[in-house]
């Protein structure tokens, strides 16, 4: 039984796999990690390893104390990955899309993928079909968007997510809900059309906190997985383990 933790920029989400199954997933926030993995470890003693992945503020000594326990894993740049990076500046690639890129070449063989993750930031991630990472895009997660809105102007209030009546808001905020919830669609529908016209073939996965809404208000069909990254930190754990 093993522990993942991802440690994302707003959130840190875990689950507990027996095998490729998840048990039971969590949610909660940086100022709580040790309490909620100590309350985690308790109900689910029969968990030999913390595989953790990071991308925010939190270090690898955070979890240091639960080393005396079990075998803890800290994800870096340096452990085995199941695809060949062409990243430009591979040590600067998040660890979070090199093991969301290592999920969909495990569960996806010798096929074009695309990883779209809304979390705090969209990453959109690109491996071809013979196993190459090429790349892909960052930009503003939906949050994220109300947030510079207002934190960026004098007159923006800070709104939260709400569906727009329409393209044409009629008031401030409806206008700010058709910018950031319908420019968050067409930005994802027009960069899957880009990659349409490049690659004829590829899979989509769609995760992150916003996978659900998102899912049912693009023009393309995609169906999303919130647990991507967290199935594919014990996948490639599993494969860091039989690689070594
Ligand atoms: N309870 C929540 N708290 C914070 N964000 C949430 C919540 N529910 C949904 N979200 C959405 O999830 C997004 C963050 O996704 P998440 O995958 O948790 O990010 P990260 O992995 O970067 O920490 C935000 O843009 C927000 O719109
Ligand atoms: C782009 C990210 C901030 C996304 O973080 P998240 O939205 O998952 O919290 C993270 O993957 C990161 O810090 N990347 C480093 C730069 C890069 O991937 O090139
Ligand atoms: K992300």
């Amino acid at each position: 039984m093993i522990l993942t933790v991802d440690v994302g920029n707003t959130r840190i989400k875990a689950s507990v796999f027996e095998g490729n199954t998840s048990l039971e997933n969590f949610v909660f926030d940086k100022n709580e990690i040790e309490k909620k993995i100590e309350n985690i470890l308790e109900k689910y003693p029969k968990c030999s390893d913390l595989v953790v992945a990071s991308v925010g503020s939190i270090e690898k000594k955070s979890f240091l104390t639960f080393e005396n326990r079990l075998k803890l894993h800290f994800f870096t740049h340096e452990d085995v990955f199941p695809f060949h990076n062409k990243y430009a500046t591979p040590k600067t690639l998040g660890i979070d899309r090199m093991i969301l890129a290592a999920g969909a070449t495990l569960q996806f063989p010798k096929q074009n993928r695309l990883v779209i993750d809304a979390g705090t930031c969209i990453t959109y991630d690109f491996i071809d079909e013979n196993d190459n990472y090429l790349g892909g895009a960052i930009s503003p997660g939906l949050r994220l968007r109300y947030e510079s809105l207002h934190n960026f102007t004098a007159r923006l209030p800070l709104l939260t997510l709400e569906e727009p009546d329409s393209y044409v808001g009629n008031s401030t905020a409806q206008a700010i809900h058709s910018g950031v919830v319908n420019g968050f669609v067409y930005e994802i529908d027009g960069f899957i059309d880009e990659y349409r016209k490049e690659f004829s073939n590829f899979i989509i996965i769609l995760t992150g906190g916003d996978a659900d809404f998102l899912a049912k208000r693009l023009k393309n069909t995609i169906f999303a997985n919130s647990n991507f990254l967290l199935e594919s930190l014990s996948q490639t754990y599993q494969y860091k383990i039989d690689n070594d």
